[in-house]
């Protein structure tokens, strides 16, 4: 199993895979790693096939029994709260479970990580399953991760009175870390982005 999230400017997005195997033998391509809890929530799944969709199901009708008794909806954080609960619960029994809580409350947008340890972590993005590791690799290219954390950066110093000067960045990896920029003038890198988005004049957009 593979699965995705990860928060971004307009929200959210899952993605998954649907195999669903027992050792060499593929039993299925067709499951569904995305159960729609609700209306405003999501859960993925990856390890023990009936372990997610017991549970996961479990956690659907227990929004839905808390919504029609108190007549408001659960938070993410405390659907998430109640998987962990649960698995928290079954600890050391043979659940295995990796799943993320995904969804839209009150307070907007959040994404929870929950596995079978009772490990529950509220992040940006998780990659749960076998597969993970290569859909992390994915995720950005060292050039494309540099060009984003240089970006980030000025974009920040560009708004933030107490930011700016020159982008240092660091790149961790395997064998330790490597000094990827040691200072790029945040000015300069105005004028590159501002020539870039085509905006010609005297540069004092
Ligand atoms: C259909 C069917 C049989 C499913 C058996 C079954 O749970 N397979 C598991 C792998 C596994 C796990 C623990 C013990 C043994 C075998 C599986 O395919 N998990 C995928 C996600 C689920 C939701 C489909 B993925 O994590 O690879």
């Amino acid at each position: 199993t593979t699965t995705l999230g990860f928060v971004f400017k307009e929200g959210i997005l899952l993605a998954v895979d649907s195999r669903a195997s027992m050792g060499s033998f593929l039993s299925s391509e067709q499951v569904r790693k995305v159960i729609e809890i609700n209306e405003y929530l999501l859960g993925t799944m990856a390890g023990g096939a009936a372990d997610c969709q017991y549970w996961l199901a479990y956690l659907a009708n227990h929004c839905r029994t808390y919504e029609l008794k108190n007549g408001s909806k659960l938070s993410v954080a405390a659907a998430s709260k109640f998987l962990q609960g649960i698995l928290i619960g079954y600890k050391n029994s043979g659940l295995s479970m990796g799943c993320m809580i995904a969804g839209t409350d009150l307070s907007g947008q959040h994404l929870y990580y929950i596995d079978n340890d009772g490990m529950r972590l509220k992040g940006d993005i998780f990659s749960v399953g076998s597969g993970s590791t290569y859909a992390y690799d994915m995720i950005l290219s060292l050039t494309e991760a540099v060009e984003l954390g240089v970006r980030a950066i000025y974009h920040a110093t560009h708004r933030d009175t107490a930011s700016g000067g020159v982008v240092r960045v660091y790149h961790i990896h395997q064998n330790g870390w490597t000094k990827v920029h040691d200072g790029i003038d945040v000015v300069d890198l105005h004028y590159k982005f501002a020539q870039q988005k085509g905006l010609v004049g005297d540069g004092d957009e």
